[in-house]
Formats: structure tokens, sequence, C-alpha cells
């Protein structure tokens, strides 16, 4: 192997101590940051998502809540739930985890969150301050790959990054991050004629699109940095990223892992943005 891996849980690990250490200094001043996080329906991966999500709060000295909901809740009776939390005060951020019934506009619901508490970062108005680099919520997986490459200290300045994937919540804003590091971002799609001719130009490359073995060896060059966003299962039912590690990890000069890789960054950016929500929260409204 001649990459260098890039270790999400022990990255993690260092930044949720550092998560502990301000919700600590939070509490002391009578501030338990809070996190609700939604779940509707009982789709299996999402149960085991949250759980996890729930119990990394707990590790980091965050209140969190989980509300589990049949899959027949009405989008009007969510709405009213987003609502009751958006006037919470012990809450500080919301998830309503993706995917949601086919019945419910997702759209409509995250538009109700409020900015304020929008940890995921999937709000219009989460986007649109990500894109002017206004102070706003970054979605979490993407700014879990940022991390990852300012661990390495990976100057991006003038650096070729492909993107490939262009989903509001990972592909568009990982582009939007890069470029605001001054990276020269190129974004790929399903519609992408010779995806091979542009990943071999690349210094870094982003793979986030759902299917296996979208990158392999010969799409690389060599030294390249290749962070795996993917969430596949292999023909053995293991978990795997949209990279053929085992080929790539020969030509790349570093890897992300999955899992083990962006997946825990996800959840450790999640935990960081529902801290700064309870930080900012506590030094607003004091005005009485
Ligand atoms: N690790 C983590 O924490 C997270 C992991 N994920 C995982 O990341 C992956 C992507 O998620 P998400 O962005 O939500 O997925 P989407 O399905 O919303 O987007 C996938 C993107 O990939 C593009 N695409 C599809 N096929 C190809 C192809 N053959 N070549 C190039 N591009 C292609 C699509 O193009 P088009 O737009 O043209 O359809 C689309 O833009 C999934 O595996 C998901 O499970 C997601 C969130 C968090
Ligand atoms: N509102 C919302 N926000 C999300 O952030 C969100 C969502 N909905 N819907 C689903 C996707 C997916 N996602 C993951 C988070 C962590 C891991 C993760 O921790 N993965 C572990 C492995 C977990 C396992 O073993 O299954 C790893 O890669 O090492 C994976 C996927 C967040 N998502």
């Amino acid at each position: 192997m001649t990459a260098q891996l890039i270790d999400g849980n022990a990255l993690s690990r260092q930044l949720r101590e550092e998560v502990a250490l301000r919700a600590g200094a939070l509490r002391a001043r009578g501030i338990v940051p809070g996190l609700a996080v939604v779940l509707v329906g009982d789709n299996p991966a999402s149960q085991v998502y949250v759980r996890n999500k729930v119990k990394a709060c707990q590790d980091g000295g965050l209140h969190s809540v989980l509300e589990p909901y049949p899959a027949t809740l009405s989008e009007a009776d969510l709405l009213a739930r987003v609502d009751a939390l958006n006037n919470d005060p012990a809450i500080h951020g919301i998830l309503v985890q993706l995917p949601l019934p086919a019945h419910i506009d997702a759209q409509k619901v995250i538009e109700a969150i409020s900015p304020e508490k929008d940890v995921d970062g999937f709000h219009v108005a989460s986007a649109g301050a990500l894109m002017v680099g206004q102070p706003g919520f970054w979605p979490c997986t993407p700014y879990g790959c940022m991390k990852m490459l300012e661990s390495i200290n990976y100057d991006l300045k003038g650096k070729h990054a492909v993107v490939i994937g262009r989903s509001n919540i990972v592909g568009k804003p990982m582009a939007l991050m890069l470029l605001q590091k001054n990276a020269t971002v190129t974004i790929c799609h399903s519609g992408t004629q010779n995806l091979k001719a542009l990943t071999l130009q690349a210094d870094v490359v982003v793979a986030a699109v759902g299917k296996r073995n979208v990158l392999t060896a010969d799409m690389v060059k060599p030294g390249a940095v290749v962070i795996d966003v993917g969430m596949n299962r292999n023909d053995e039912g293991k978990l795997c990223g949209d990279v053929d590690f085992a080929g790539v990890k020969e030509v790349a000069g570093w890897i992300t892992p999955v899992p083990g890789g962006v997946g825990p960054m996800t959840i450790t950016m999640l935990l960081v943005n529902t801290l700064e929500a309870a930080e900012r929260a506590s030094t607003v409204g004091h005005s009485v």
C-alpha cells in the first residue's frame, strides 16, 4: 500500500474531545447543548444512524432526544413537531432524518426548521450562506471531508479537485467548500462524459455517488487524495464505499476508508454544529 490512510475514527475522537470541552464550558454557564433527532418510519439503516448520533451526543456531553414516529405520521403533524422544537429553548439543533416517507415533502420540512437550529445545514438559508461565504451551518458530510483534508495539512490552493456527485447535501456543498479554499473544482454527475479523463487530472477526488467501484485505480493520478463518501453494501453484505479501495490505495497518496472514514466525521460535525448553535444562542437575546 502506498497511500496513507486518513482515519476518520481517530480524527473524530480528537475533535469530539474538543467538543466535550466546549460543551463543558457551556454547561458551567448553565447551558446544556441539545440536539433533537426526528425519525419517521422504521428504515433499519436510519435507525442505526440515529442511534449512533444520539450516543455520540451523550458521549460528548450534549443533551439529545430521539423522537421516533410511525411512517404514517402526516406532513402536518411533522411540521407541527418541528415548530414546537423551533420554540423549545432546550433544543439548539434539529435533525430530521432523511429519507422521509413519500407522502411527506422533505424540502418543506427542512425549510420549516429554524435556520438557527439547522445543524444539518440543509435549509435554503444555510445553502445560501455557504454559497456567498456568510456564517451559517455547513452540511456535516462535506464539512467532515474538509476537516479530513485539514488534518493532513493539505493546501488546496490551485489544486484540481474533482467531485463526483452533485446532490444538495454532499456534492454541491463539497464543491463550494473546496472552491472557498481556492481549489479549481470540477463537478461530475450521471451525465458526465469520460469521467476517467477528468479524475486522472485530479489532485483531490471526492466520490459521493452511492455506487460501488465508481473510482478504480486506473482513474487515479499517482499521489492524489481520495475521499470516499459512498455508503454501499458489497455482495457479502459488508459496508463499502464508492472507491475500489484495494486497487486505489496502491496509486493514491492518501485515502479514506469505509467504514471508519467520512461516516464518523459526519456525526462529529453534527456535534460541532450543535455546539456552535448552542454557543450562538447563548450570546444573543440577552437584551432584557
Ligand atoms: N458518509 C456519510 O456520512 C454519508 C454518506 N452518504 C452516501 O454518499 C453517497 C451519495 O449520497 P447523496 O449525495 O445523498 O446521493 P444522491 O443519490 O442524491 O446523489 C448521487 C449523485 O451521483 C451522481 N451519479 C450517479 N451515477 C453516477 C455515475 N455513474 N457517474 C458519476 N456520477 C453519478 C448523480 O448524478 P445526477 O445528479 O445526474 O443524478 C448524483 O448527483 C451515497 O452512497 C450515500 O449513502 C450520504 C450522506 C452522508
Ligand atoms: N437529516 C439527515 N442527516 C444526515 O446526516 C443523514 C441523513 N439525514 N440520512 C442518512 C445519511 C447517511 N449518514 C451517515 C452518517 C454516519 C454514518 C456512519 O457513521 N458510518 C459508519 C458505519 C456505520 C455502520 O456500521 O453502518 C462508518 O462509515 O464507519 C453513515 C452515514 C447521515 N445521513
